[in-house]
């Protein structure tokens, strides 16, 4: 179905365009810049529950393949783009957004709509051709996360990680399957006596959608699983570790999503493009008083983008080093948390 539509902000601002789809859907209103990529944002879980609006003006003109998709389904709430893209008579991207009832409002001014969003903020917005209700979605993390343990086996096994699952990106469980390691995927909440009988020699503390309180009465639990193996927190992992060592966590102005955040390796100086997807972070000011140290920060605005714990092997990034979109150099993370386990040198880890 396809009508006329609009976006309209909490601020009270109107974009209008043309609506496909036949739902209204509210949503945090953020937006993504990298350039290609809109197949892998769509389906990353740390996107549930959000609208998305792409800064480049033509999305689509690559189609779907299988492969590309971060998890099993479309999890942003909606879309809004300058122009979809029709190859001739049909677009791929624009049949499985309406097969997955996701509305997506085209032909919007999104440069207008970004400069907009970055003046004022991340906000929420609603979607609407004017039809059904809205409903506010409240535990995202419980929504995406999986119900039962899921293992994911490699060749040659050198070691085991568990995952805990707030929302995880394929992508990560494949960066460690291709360096020897068996995944087992684990509901966000198991408890650690669970895990402990799962054997690991690592865990990873996954990306996920919305603010990392949602799990506040989780946090003692993470604190004893982080000190009892070596850890690798990624985006939301990051900041729940953050707060497990008594960091504090700020929403920001308006989030870093995009596929060219330069950030910097603060021990030897070496500078790494990212993917990034978050639109919380680690209060500079609180990492003084925690029981970490910065290990990163982001090179445009100074944010926290690491730390490290100084005596146990806990390390925590804000940025995605399994990209998917995005450059690949920062994947040198799974390398050092892998060579950590298997106690092994790693060219360039710098910790
Ligand atoms: N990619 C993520 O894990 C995002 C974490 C959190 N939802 C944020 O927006 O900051």
């Amino acid at each position: 179905m396809k009508g006329t539509g609009a976006l309209t902000l909490a601020d009270g601002h109107v974009y209008p365009g043309e609506l496909i789809g036949s739902s209204s859907v509210q949503g945090e209103v953020v937006f993504f810049t990298g350039m290609t990529g809109y197949q892998e944002v769509l389906t990353d879980p740390s996107y549930r529950g959000q609208i998305i609006v792409f800064t480049y003006p033509l999305i689509g003109q690559y189609g779907i393949s299988e492969q590309d998709s971060e998890s099993r389904q479309i999890q942003v709430s909606g879309v809004v783009v300058q122009t979809l893209a029709n190859n001739g008579l049909r677009s791929d991207l624009a049949d499985w957004l309406a097969a997955s009832d996701i509305p997506v409002l085209t032909q919007v001014d999104t440069r207008a709509l970004v400069h907009h969003l970055r003046n004022q903020g991340d906000q929420i917005g609603i979607l609407t051709c004017g039809t059904s209700s809205v409903q506010e979605q409240s535990n995202l993390i419980a929504t995406v996360s999986i119900k039962q343990p899921e293992v994911y086996p490699t060749d040659y096994e050198a070691g085991h990680i568990v995952c805990l699952d707030y929302g995880v990106k394929k992508s990560m469980i494949e960066a460690l399957q291709e360096r020897q390691m068996k995944v087992t995927v684990v509901p966000f909440d198991t408890p650690k006596t669970v895990i402990d009988e799962l054997k690991p020699d690592g865990l990873l503390f996954s990306n996920g959608p919305g603010d990392p309180s949602q799990l506040d009465h989780l946090i003692p639990e993470i604190n004893k699983l982080a000190l009892a193996y070596p850890t690798l927190g990624i985006c939301m992992g990051h900041q729940l570790i953050a707060k497990a060592f008594g960091c504090r966590i700020e929403k920001q102005h308006h989030g870093h999503r995009g596929a060219n955040h330069p950030v910097r390796q603060l021990k030897t100086g070496r500078v790494f493009m990212t993917s990034q997807n978050h639109g919380y972070v680690v209060q500079a000011d609180s990492v003084q008083n925690s029981e970490l140290n910065v290990a990163y920060e982001h090179i445009n605005d100074g944010s926290i983008e690491g730390l490290l714990h100084p005596t146990h092997p806990i390390l925590t990034v804000q940025f995605h080093p399994e990209a998917h979109p995005g450059p690949l150099e920062a994947m040198v993370i799974f390398d050092q948390f892998v060579a950590g386990i298997l106690k092994q040198e790693v060219a360039y880890a710098g910790s």
